[in-house]
């Protein structure tokens, strides 16, 4: 069947560098759609671009580029609490439910001011291909709400979050779909979502992960995004005959991803010079120890804690990021938000020797970042590969649950480690297959998994 045709005449600064004439056709279709979906539209021009190569083997994969560009389901729905004051707010909620091609939905919730549907969807349609890449049955979906937890008091996150599940809990479940955290959803949030899930659905399921220890939540969950993007940088360096020792990384963000990812990079003798927050950074010449990096956990277990309250390093505020500190780099490991590495911060990182950056976050590096990195021959690692840990880890806790059985943390560790390797592997083999580079692989390994099911399973 044809690809849907869209005008690619009127899109020329988006189709930019797509040469393939049917895949600019579908890509210009997605534009009419949503036109003003940036981030959504441009993680779709960044998966279809490294997906040349493969369509001009299997051009008839396009058609499943095209459903996979459309989610099967997008629900947004008002969310309305009380503040402490007694009055009403109201905020929007959202879970877009990709693909269920490869198994039940599976995708985090963020809570964050300005999260709109765009964000959303760009996380969602990442997670696609995430999930798929981890060849664990899970298909894909994000959610959450432009409700912005800091600021606010624990009573008012929980009848946020309660409000939110009262509209939720219609479409979740453990063979449906399962949520999980993101920014601004942790251990505390997932416990009241969970806890009114069962409020009102009257069972007990996992159709949440990342809960707490004492109720289903499993092992290394909360970690696992973090260590799972160093079991990955492992893999890579193994791959060229290196390792992580006394390696100088800079670790952007100072939450759940970068803490762990920090954490890790020390049981494994590299160092970690800088960690940062919105509004800056902090920078230790040597590296952090361990002591300081359970200060950074103490002050960010409080949604309103600042590195500037941290001590014992050198701290930069007015929103500097820490890819400008003046020093020899190995490595940048990005683990705080989208696009928070632009082609400047890119151009400082490799002029301080940067030679590897593995994302933790999701979509932290711009198209023009990754273009210098590639051009400087970084060895560059997207997050829909290098993160993936996290929701592997989600789908252990979920196996747990499903089995009645709860595994020592050593078990977990292990098969997290295993299943990163496995993640390295893809992406090498494809990006070997298709003689392109690992970032190109990943998209590339992770699109043929759901390509597949989607063409088996009648796309249309
Ligand atoms: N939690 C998880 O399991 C997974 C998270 N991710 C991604 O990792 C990233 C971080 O998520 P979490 O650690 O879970 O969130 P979090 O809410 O625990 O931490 C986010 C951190 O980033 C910092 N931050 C926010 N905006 C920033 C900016 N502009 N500059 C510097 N720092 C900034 C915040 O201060 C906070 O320390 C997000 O992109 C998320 O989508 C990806 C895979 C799984
Ligand atoms: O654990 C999960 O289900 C999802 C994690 C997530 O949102 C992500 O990988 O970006």
């Amino acid at each position: 069947m044809a690809p849907k045709k869209g005008d690619d005449t009127k899109h020329d600064e988006y189709l930019k560098g797509i040469k393939h004439d049917g895949l600019r056709a579908v890509l210009a279709g997605v534009a009419d759609r949503d036109p003003d979906q940036q981030e959504f539209l441009s993680a779709v021009h960044e998966v279809a671009k490294s997906l040349e190569p493969v369509f001009d083997k299997k051009p008839e994969l396009l058609k499943a580029l095209e459903v996979l560009c459309e989610p099967e389901r997008q629900i947004t729905f008002r969310v309305p609490w009380i503040d402490d004051k007694g009055e009403v707010q109201v905020n929007r909620g959202f879970r877009v439910q990709f693909s269920s091609a490869l198994g039940p939905y599976k995708g985090g919730l963020r809570f964050r001011e300005g999260v709109n549907l765009s964000i959303i969807k760009f996380l969602g349609f990442e997670q696609t291909f995430k999930n798929a890449i981890t060849s664990l049955p899970m298909g894909s979906a994000k959610g959450g709400s432009d409700f912005e937890p800091k600021g606010k008091s624990s009573s008012e996150v929980q009848r946020f979050c309660q409000s939110f599940m009262t509209e939720l809990h219609k479409y979740i479940g453990d063979r449906r779909d399962t949520p999980a955290g993101d920014i601004g959803v942790g251990p505390t949030e997932i416990g009241y979502l969970f806890g009114q899930y069962k409020r009102i659905a009257g069972v007990w399921n996992a159709a949440l992960t990342g809960k707490g220890l004492g109720f289903g939540g499993s092992f290394i969950r909360p970690e696992a995004t973090g260590y799972g993007v160093v079991f990955f940088a492992e893999a890579a360096l193994k791959d060229r005959d290196d390792d992580l020792k006394d390696k100088r990384c800079v670790v952007s963000g100072s939450g759940n991803v970068a803490s762990y990812c920090a954490m890790m990079l020390l049981r494994k003798g590299a160092k970690v010079l800088a960690l940062s927050d919105s509004k800056g950074y902090v920078y230790v010449e040597d590296g952090l120890t361990e002591d300081q990096l359970k200060q950074v956990l103490e002050i960010k277990s409080n949604h309103n804690g600042s590195l500037e309250d941290f001590d014992g390093g050198k701290y930069v505020g007015d929103r500097a990021k820490p890819w400008e500190i003046d020093t020899e780099v190995d490595m940048a490991f990005p683990c705080a938000t989208q696009n928070e590495v632009d082609e400047e911060d890119a151009k400082q990182l490799t002029q301080h020797g940067c030679k590897f950056l593995f994302e933790g976050a999701n979509m932290p590096c711009t198209s023009s970042a990754v273009e210098h990195f590639e051009k400087e021959g970084v060895l560059y690692a997207p997050g829909k590969a290098s993160n993936a840990g996290g929701v592997a880890v989600s789908w252990l806790e979920m196996v747990q649950n499903r089995s009645g059985l709860s595994w020592e943390e050593e078990e977990v560790e292990s098969k997290l480690e295993e299943i990163m390797k496995g993640v390295y592997e893809s992406a090498k083999s494809a990006a070997e297959e298709y003689d392109t580079n690992l970032a190109a692989g990943a998209n590339i390994a992770g699109f043929l998994k759901v390509a597949d099911a989607v063409m088996a399973e009648g796309a249309v």
